[in-house]
């Protein structure tokens, strides 16, 4: 059996018209499913663990955007039961960072046929901070407050609906840039500790892509059991606003500001709280303390 967990406001209302169309080839093709449909933020959680008791599938399809992909994967991690339900995506949002970084279709049409037909399947890392999960990556400073004030803002869902997700961040960006305070930080990846000043952020991933299709983290790997860590620190406003593009192309790699490092353990100590988003979506963080939990999930491919 196959259960659907979707997200009808996904893509600004996209989400529904996908699953009408989905659910159509469902029953043409008369496959065994069960469909459970979020109400609220965050309640793809509850949803993903009450299909998975209720009725053991051997699937969970995420239908929706890369804040769904999160939502189910933390029902599937808090189901506790690890590699027996397999993850499967059909997209309906914008961002698609986990269609890109895991290389699944991003047509729901096409993301359905490999549900249906694909035999192939891929056990990847996840990272786990406090008690949730994230597939994609944690990001905490700028990015995580450009997430937050995305995500509450009315032009992300017209934007949304042009499919042209990415664009919020990038008015989100001028929004925080002039307010925005760096800060210094403690950071220790596997027992190593460095000190760094004035950082404007500092992103965890375990997929390449995040902000709806910047390059942030280009080595990221999924089943390496490692996270790449990319920090910009020490940089002006412009000079920011100059690298900003680079990311798209994930050439940022050879700017000053910009370093890279790679592990299994990730904790940093700022100076003052950091706004933290993880797969896009905001969360409260308690201790900024990563960790790779090794193939810990197998997905459809
Ligand atoms: N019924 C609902 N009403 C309001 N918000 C919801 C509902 N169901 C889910 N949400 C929230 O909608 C938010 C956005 O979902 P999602 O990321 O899947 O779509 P998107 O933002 O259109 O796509 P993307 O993140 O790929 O751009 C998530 O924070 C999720 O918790």
């Amino acid at each position: 059996m196959i259960g659907f967990v979707v997200n009808p406001v996904s893509g600004n209302g996209r989400g529904l018209k996908v699953w009408h169309e989905i659910k159509n080839i469902l029953n043409e093709k008369d496959i065994n499913y069960v469909e459970s449909f979020t109400n609220r933020a965050g309640s793809g959680v509850a949803c993903t663990m009450d299909l998975i008791k209720k009725y053991e599938p051997n699937i969970i399809v995420a239908v929706g955007g890369d804040g769904t992909v999160h939502e189910v994967i933390n029902g599937i991690y808090q189901a506790e039961i690890k590699n027996k339900v397999h993850f499967g995506f059909i997209p309906s949002g914008s961002g698609n960072d986990y269609a890109r970084g895991v290389k699944l279709p991003r047509h729901h049409l096409k993301a359905l046929e490999v549900i249906l037909n694909s035999t192939q399947r891929k056990s990847i890392d996840l990272l786990k901070i406090d008690n949730k999960v994230a597939v994609c990556s944690i990001g905490a400073g700028l990015d995580g407050k450009i997430a937050q004030i995305t995500n509450e803002a009315k032009y992300k869902k017209w934007l949304n609906g042009l499919r042209l997700g990415g664009l919020a961040y990038v008015i989100s960006l001028f929004r925080v840039l002039f307010s925005f305070r760096t800060s210094d930080i403690a950071l220790t990846i596997d027992g190593e500790v460095k000190q760094l000043k004035n950082v404007w952020f500092i992103a965890v991933s375990n997929l390449p892509y995040y902000g709806g299709g910047m390059i942030i983290n280009p080595n990221a790997n999924e089943n390496d059991e490692k996270a790449e860590v990319c920090i910009v620190s020490n940089i002006n406003r412009l000079q920011l606003l100059t690298l900003f593009p680079l990311v798209y192309l994930g050439k940022h790699a050879k700017h000053k500001a910009v370093s890279f490092f790679a592990g299994e353990n990730i904790e940093y100590e700022p100076n003052h709280y950091l706004t933290t988003q993880a797969d896009g979506e905001t969360i409260i963080v308690n201790k900024y303390k990563i960790e790779v939990l090794p193939q810990h999930i197998t997905v459809v491919k």
